[in-house]
């Protein structure tokens, strides 16, 4: 279900310079696979999930994702392909200020075209522990709980690639378990590939695939 061919990718610093970070001969995530994705502070994991997700182009090579290639996509169809088949909890959430817990996972669906499904939106903030919080908006909640109304919000609109950039980073030992517990059961449930960076060798240890990106990165085998 994901793809990466020769994907290239580089920074450009203020003095012009060119900073690169990714160069993947190789790599490919099946579909409803569950993998996770660990690898020193700046080697770049998140570069790499905003690659996939289209929020950031390649310099070149391949990306397909449910056997569409993200540059041959217009903006539009890069957009509308992210709003229908990636969730992505982002490491910053993310979350819309203006709006309540509820409403936030609401408009993650209404964008994907599938609708705004109200009692999914209701079930998975309970299933995070925020049914005391569903009208609350994120500068009265707590950075964990923003940060399981992320998790809410990738899942809502039954995407068929999450992508999730430290999901757990912000939560305590039982809160990050069973946000651990919802995402594999939803995915495994709706079939759901997950490709999820983590620090935590006590997450990844629940996961068949672990993959190191210094393993699959050619330049870190260069610099490393
Ligand atoms: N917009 C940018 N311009 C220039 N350099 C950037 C930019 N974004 C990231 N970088 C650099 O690219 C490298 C990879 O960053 P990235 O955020 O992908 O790392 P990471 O592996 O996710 O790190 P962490 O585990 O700390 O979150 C870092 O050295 C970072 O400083």
């Amino acid at each position: 279900m994901l793809l990466l061919e020769n994907v290239k990718k580089s920074y450009t610093e203020p003095n012009g310079a060119l900073l690169p970070i990714l160069d993947i001969p190789r790599f490919e995530l099946s579909e409803a696979e569950q993998m996770i994705l660990v690898g020193r502070s700046g080697c770049g994991k998140t570069t790499l999930l905003h690659v996939i997700s289209g929020i950031s182009h390649a310099d070149s090579g391949t990306v397909q994702i449910d056997g569409l290639d993200l540059r041959r996509l217009s903006e539009q169809g890069r957009d509308r392909l992210r709003a229908e088949k990636i969730g992505y909890v982002f490491q910053t959430f993310n979350l819309l200020p203006a709006f309540t817990a509820i409403e936030n996972v609401l408009l993650g669906m209404s964008f994907s075209g599938k609708g705004a499904d109200r009692s999914r939106a209701t079930q998975l903030l309970e299933r995070v522990g925020l049914s005391h919080r569903i009208t609350h908006k994120p500068k009265t909640m707590s950075v964990g709980e923003q940060q399981r109304v992320a998790v809410a919000r990738a899942l809502a609109n039954r995407p068929k690639l999450l992508l999730a950039d430290e999901p757990t980073a912000n939560v305590d030992p039982s809160n990050q378990q069973s946000i651990i517990d919802l995402i594999r059961e939803t995915c495994n449930e709706e079939k759901i590939a997950l490709m999820m960076v983590t620090h935590s060798m006590e997450v990844a240890g629940q996961f068949d695939r672990v993959e190191r990106l210094d393993e699959i990165n050619q330049l870190s085998k260069v610099t490393t």
